[in-house]
């Protein structure tokens, strides 16, 4: 693998999904793969979960670690070729990149869209210039439009949580007795989100719902839509109640507006995760990428319940990354 972008990078989702529950067994059972190579770990915005998940992935492989926050520590990055750099950008992403590749064997860069225009954040302008001058592998940490550690890991925690088999011939996993319900609910939130959590869960539940792992429903209000592209094949519907019934995962998340770009166009709090709300559904399990904002997102009562997995959740970050990283290092 040269780059770890979107589910389509991935060639087989249930074998990403055993070699990161394997590392779960047996964390430091490939130590020395990544011994004296170096993972440069690049930030253009905040990070809690990404930037500690990958760093202990990293460290689990025995490799180096270099960690930038270029909004704090960085010069600030020109982006537009054939501009004289007159104004407050002090460097060419054509050079830092390619600076960066001298130091690293890999690269991982996290950069949050604009929510200006869509089609310049959907062009994802600043990771493909990154990945091209950098010359060296790069793991998405979060771009404008997808988020696909999270994702990853999100089907790696369905896939523990629930009565799953892994067929040993096929290398398949395969639900024993039946599928679950997944169901991506969008939430209320004070700050307009990026769609890059819900686009990429969306992208990588439609990839394991044609693999017949799950069935997967999307629940928004009227003018969240999410951009066709990532949801081929889910089940698509503006009642919230209609979605949780019999749900056995229920994933919560605030994004703003596609059509009506970048903006809040919803501020009905009732679709605020509530125990109530969860009483239609299968005892369903509780998921969130977190940060999450407590009685806003999700009631307290419900984060503090036994059906909340988030933390399981963000633990299984590491294994994520770590299954990534070996594809890469190995070149799998
Ligand atoms: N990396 C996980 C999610 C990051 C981001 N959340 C946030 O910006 C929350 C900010 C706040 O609550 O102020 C998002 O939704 O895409
Ligand atoms: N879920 C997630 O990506 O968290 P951070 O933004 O804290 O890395």
């Amino acid at each position: 693998m040269k780059q770890f972008f979107s589910v389509k990078d991935i060639s087989s989702i249930s074998q990403a999904v055993k070699s990161a529950l394997d590392y779960k067994q047996n964390p430091y059972k490939d130590e020395n793969l990544g011994k004296h190579k170096t993972i440069g770990l690049i930030f253009l915005n905040p990070s809690l979960r990404t930037r500690m998940s990958t760093q202990k992935a990293a460290l689990n492989l025995g490799m180096d670690i270099l960690v930038m926050n270029m909004t704090s520590d960085g010069w600030a990055l020109e982006t537009k070729d054939g501009v004289a750099m007159t104004g407050n950008t002090a460097e060419h992403i054509r050079e830092a990149a390619a600076v960066m590749g001298e130091y690293c064997e890999v690269l991982g860069l996290r950069s949050f869209p604009k929510l200006k225009e869509a089609e310049e954040d959907y062009s994802e302008e600043f990771f493909s210039k990154f990945a091209a001058y950098c010359g060296k592998p790069i793991i998405s940490l979060e771009s404008a439009t997808l988020h696909p550690l999270q994702s990853f890991t999100d089907l790696i925690t369905i896939i523990e949580s629930f009565d799953y088999q892994y067929n040993d011939l096929n290398k398949q996993y395969f639900p024993f007795t039946k599928k679950p319900k997944v169901v991506l609910t969008w939430a209320p939130h004070t700050k307009a989100l990026p769609q890059a959590v819900p686009n990429s869960f969306a992208e990588w539940m439609c990839q394991a719902q044609a693999e017949g792992l799950v069935d997967f429903v999307i629940a928004h209000p009227e003018g969240y839509a999410l951009k066709t592209e990532f949801t081929i094949g889910a089940n698509i519907t503006t009642n919230q109640e209609e979605a949780l019934k019999n749900a056995d995962f229920v994933y919560v998340k605030n994004w703003s507006s596609y059509e009506d770009y970048g903006k809040i166009t919803c501020t009905d709090n009732s679709w605020m995760i509530t125990s109530d709300k969860l009483k239609g559904t299968n005892n369903a399990k509780v998921m969130h990428c977190l940060p999450v904002r407590r009685d806003v997102v999700i009631a307290s009562e419900v984060l503090d319940s036994k059906q909340s997995i988030v933390i399981q959740q963000a633990g299984n970050r590491v294994w994520a990354a770590q299954a990534v990283l070996k594809q890469i290092l190995t070149k799998e």
